[in-house]
């Protein structure tokens, strides 16, 4: 069974594959907060900008089989060029229920598979672009990928550590939050500081899109 708060169709907003249309499958539920705001400031994540709790948003629903699962992703892709096909699982957090099974069946459909994930768990084999996204002190399991994307700034948080991992690209981008712009300038000058840094900007929010 795979819960999803919303599936839908967009062009991927933030990182390394910004503006590239995909499905975006939010699955349901975090380890590191409970979506609840009155918990919030006690979570171990505390800054989240997305809604991942139940399965009432747009297509939404529990699939009781990676086969169902697929069909419904296909429906949200439409009749669009098949080699093209690309998801996103997100969520919440995708590793608490992506598994073999689904990856498997995603991938006999055609698609490109990437995940946005906080890193505390690690990455199943199959999918083509890992994108981890550490939040605060929760120990990193998943140390290799195609980016780290660090919203920035993070108490506590020196992004300088994390470039002993292995990833291809490593990304700031300005945590969204009433002092979002002097975040964002905290992040281009540190980008302007530290070149193996750049930044990676909401660019859907900017254009209103989901
Ligand atoms: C909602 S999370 C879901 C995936 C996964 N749980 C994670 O944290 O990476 C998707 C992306 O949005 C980023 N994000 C969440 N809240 C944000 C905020 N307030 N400002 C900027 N980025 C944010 C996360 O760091 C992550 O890269
Ligand atoms: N357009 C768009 N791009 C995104 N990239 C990562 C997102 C996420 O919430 O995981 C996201 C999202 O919610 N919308
Ligand atoms: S780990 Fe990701 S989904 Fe969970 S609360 Fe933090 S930003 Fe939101
Ligand atoms: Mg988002």
């Amino acid at each position: 069974m795979y819960s999803f708060k919303e599936i839908f169709l967009t062009l991927q907003g933030e990182g390394g594959q910004a503006g590239r249309v995909n499905v975006f499958a939010r699955f349901a539920g975090c380890n590191l907060w409970s979506g609840r705001e009155q918990d919030r400031a006690t979570a171990a994540c505390t800054f989240c900008d997305t809604d991942f709790v139940g399965t009432d948003g747009e297509n939404g629903g529990r699939f009781r089989t990676a086969s169902e699962t697929v069909t419904a992703l296909d429906a949200v892709w439409g009749g669009a060029d098949p080699s093209q096909k690309a998801v996103v699982f997100t969520g919440g957090e995708p590793l608490l229920q992506l598994d073999a099974d689904l990856i498997a069946a995603v991938k006999a459909a055609g698609y490109f598979i990437a995940v946005e994930t906080n890193g505390t768990l690690k990455v199943p084999v199959g999918i083509d672009w890992i994108c981890v996204s550490p939040k605060a002190d929760n120990r990193l399991h998943q140390t290799h990928g195609q980016e780290l994307k660090l919203v920035w700034p993070q108490e506590g948080v020196n992004p300088a550590e994390f470039l002993a991992l292995n990833f291809e690209r490593y990304y700031l981008q300005p945590k969204d939050d009433p002092q979002q712009a002097a975040n964002t300038q905290a992040v281009i000058d540190y980008c302007l500081k530290h070149p193996q840094w750049r930044m990676s900007v909401q660019t859907h929010k900017l254009v209103g899109l989901k």
